[in-house]
């Protein structure tokens, strides 16, 4: 079958270009082109195996084949947009390969357009001076004066062949920055001096943040916007809002999106299309000017306002909406809202769960996810399986040459909600493997349920759970196929000899090996409870524990772990806060780390030990990949430790024994779906991982 992503002008492959090998001479100290000693054709073998290795950690991916990678045309001089960091000196360019703070200055950079690179040496200029004579664009130094921080251009031209303009935004460090005026006399100064520039921005950084862009940004002078063309559509380019590195690749994304969702023509009926995440209406206003009527649903303002200008001022049918995602696509849903397809382009943490299962939930047909981050997209896919969505095509795009960053456009369509994977069965029950995201009986604003699914399997129409997994939990479930055998499992599985055991990722480094002894209070009552664990491993700061409830009352495990300081990562009602946000962010993880890895128990009716394993999920691997770099997973799936035969000692006498207060449960927010969580938000914890700004992603490229 043609892929719906193979139309289009794309280049063919020529060996000329896929021997290509880019020499600079900033290469050796910067960290802005991490491949750049590979031929392009490598560099493409490179990205097409991230995407294929994200996207098989995933069962229900596993026939989803990964089409080659569209090359650039250009890999040099291709940069319409850059953020460069300045430093004392009059350096301006990016931090050097290592993980330090060390900034390399990049004069000479291949990548760059030339319209940026003209600008960037009229800054060094002005930023050496500066530094002498103290003047407002002195360079920033964490230990002296200077406010100068960051530098962030963007080249837009208002025909495909009309002359390059730039939007400039100087970072400037808020407590020691001058006032307006200085800055503004500082923008003319630059503005009279390079005629490329048409408008120059003050971003105001409070100097705790990792990320390059303060919150705040104020128009010194010139434009507060500027037309820009991407392929066959126009739209305002404006300071802060997210723009693409690559002008030619981005409009091959557009074309691709046309091809997709509207056949590639213009005419017939007028899709109606939904583009979440929709920045400054880039890919809606393509849409549109190829014939959709499109609404945009994006967070930042003042994006929300460059979209709406400028399809006022092409004529184009857009309604684009200020708010979050899934705020509006709940809004949405409940009017029964219909689409004929839906555009999602998220940042690298990729869909919030809740955004998916709301998406699922409204009436349309295909959904183009187009996503920087493999492993993110790849999780979000399998989930999407879940909820009736399966992934029909998958293509890699190559939007940053040079850099090991790959773009990929997915298409999926509306399918059946599959039935459950089943792991073990016999004729009294069945046990499957839960996905994360689902209740395992239906719940509130959830559209599936684990139940909904085991019940499509043949002989199971009745099946009902014997014990339960939270939401966010996944692994071994066990169902018996009748209601009136379900007396009989439970009563296996509350033998002293029956076990449930979980994989579960906590913050901290706990003691090797211990119990927890705390009463476990419900509706006023304390319940004696006991949770054994055992560290099998350390990944980034963060420990991966085997953990067996003795008992399993509501939460147990999340609410003990807590109890002795070390929540599991990614629980918001338990957890720490800040803890999993840097979690989401840097690695991907959406959910609770708890996996039910395995069963044990005697059969109530033949007596013979019943041992069932599921190993870690998708998700999980590529979060400890990401965390722990590939040796952790290694060294686990090595030791067995994700699942054995071998069963878990009772703790000896010199391990760590827990025996606190009782604990109270805490109660969902009244969404049910995502608990807050009262924790200080200031209180970013110990752990190196968290506060580190140079592990942040985002300030070691451009
Ligand atoms: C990768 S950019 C995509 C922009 C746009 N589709 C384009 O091609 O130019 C992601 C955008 O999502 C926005 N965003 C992030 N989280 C959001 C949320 N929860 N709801 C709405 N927009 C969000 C960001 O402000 C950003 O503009």
């Amino acid at each position: 079958m043609a892929s719906p992503l193979d139309s289009g002008p794309f280049p063919a492959a020529n060996s000329h270009h896929a021997r290509l090998r880019v020499l600079c001479e900033h290469a050796e100290p910067c960290g802005g082109c991490p491949i750049i000693g590979l031929s392009y054709g490598e560099q493409l073998t490179l990205k097409r195996g991230r995407v294929v290795q994200s996207v098989s950690r995933y069962t229900a991916l596993e026939l989803l084949y990964t089409e080659p990678v569209i090359f650039a045309d250009s890999v040099t001089e291709y940069r319409t947009r850059a953020k460069l960091i300045v430093a004392p000196g009059g350096k301006i360019g990016l931090y050097a390969k290592g993980g330090g703070h060390q900034i390399v200055d990049i004069p000479r950079c291949q990548v760059l357009s030339p319209s940026l690179a003209r600008v960037t040496s009229l800054l060094r200029r002005i930023v050496s001076r500066d530094e002498e004579r103290a003047g407002p664009l002195a360079p920033f130094d964490i230990l002296g004066s200077g406010a100068l921080r960051a530098v962030d251009l963007r080249e837009v031209r208002d025909r495909p062949d009309g002359p390059a303009r730039v939007l400039l935004t100087l970072v400037l460090q808020r407590s020691r920055t001058a006032d307006l005026t200085q800055l503004r006399v500082a923008a003319a100064e630059l503005m009279a001096e390079e005629t490329l520039l048409i408008g120059v921005a003050a971003n105001f950084h409070e100097g705790e943040a990792p990320q390059i862009l303060g919150n705040e940004t104020v128009v010194l002078r010139g434009a507060t916007s500027a037309p820009d063309r991407v392929g066959d559509s126009t739209h305002l380019a404006t300071f802060g809002s997210f723009v693409q590195a690559h002008r030619d690749q981005a409009a091959r994304v557009h074309r691709m999106l046309i091809t997709a969702l509207m056949g590639g023509k213009n005419g017939g009926t007028r899709p109606r299309i939904l583009d979440l995440y929709g920045g400054s209406g880039a890919i809606a206003l393509s849409l549109a000017t190829a014939g959709a009527e499109v609404k945009l649903v994006e967070s930042f303002a003042p994006a929300v306002a460059q979209a709406k200008a400028a399809a006022d001022m092409q004529h184009l049918q857009l309604e684009a909406e200020c708010g979050d995602v899934a705020g509006t696509l709940r809004t949405l849903s409940q009017r029964g809202a219909r689409f004929t397809a839906a555009v999602v382009n998220p940042p690298r943490r990729g869909m919030s769960p809740v955004a998916r299962e709301l998406l699922s939930r409204l009436e349309i047909d295909t959904i183009a996810y187009v996503s920087c981050d493999p492993d993110t997209l790849a999780r979000d896919l399998d989930h999407f399986a879940r909820l009736g969505f399966t992934t029909t095509h998958l293509r890699p795009l190559d939007m940053i040459p040079l850099t090991d960053e790959v773009e990929t456009v997915a298409i999926l369509r509306r399918s059946q909600v599959p039935r459950a994977r089943v792991v073990y069965e016999d004729d009294d029950v069945l046990v499957v493997d839960k996905g994360p995201y689902e209740p395992t009986t239906p719940q509130g604003e959830y559209k599936s349920s684990l139940v909904v699914r085991v019940r499509k399997i043949q002989g199971a129409e009745e099946a009902v759970p014997v014990h339960r997994l939270d939401v966010g939990t996944s692994g071994l479930v066990l169902f018996a196929r009748k209601p009136d055998m379900v007396a009989r499992w439970s009563a296996a599985f509350s033998a002293a000899t029956a076990r449930k055991i979980y994989v579960v990722g906590v913050r901290g480094i706990t003691p090797s090996k211990g119990a927890i002894t705390r009463d476990l209070r419900e509706d006023g009552v304390a319940h004696p409870a006991r949770t054994r664990y055992r560290r099998l491993a350390v990944a980034s700061g963060h420990s991966v524990l085997r953990v067996i409830p003795e008992q399993g009352r509501t939460h147990q495990i999340r609410r003990h772990l807590a109890a002795i300081g070390h929540a599991v990562l990614g629980d918001d009602r338990y957890g720490h806060a800040p803890t999993n946000r840097f979690f989401e962010e840097r690695n991907g993880l959406d959910r609770t780390f708890m996996h039910c890895v395995r069963l044990e128990c005697d059969h109530p009716i033949t007596g013979a030990r019943i041992i069932i394993e599921a190993p870690l999920p998708g998700d999980l691997r590529a979060v400890l990949e990401r965390a722990g770099g590939p040796g952790t997973l290694r060294f686990l799936d090595h030791k067995n430790a994700l699942g054995t035969a071998s069963s878990l000692p009772p703790p000896p006498p010199d391990s760590h024994h827990d025996h606190g207060a009782p604990i109270d449960i805490q109660h969902a927010n009244e969404t049910g779906a995502l608990p807050a969580v009262n924790l200080d938000p200031n209180d970013t914890g110990t752990l190196p991982a968290i506060i580190l700004p140079d592990n942040d992603r985002s300030s070691r490229g451009f």
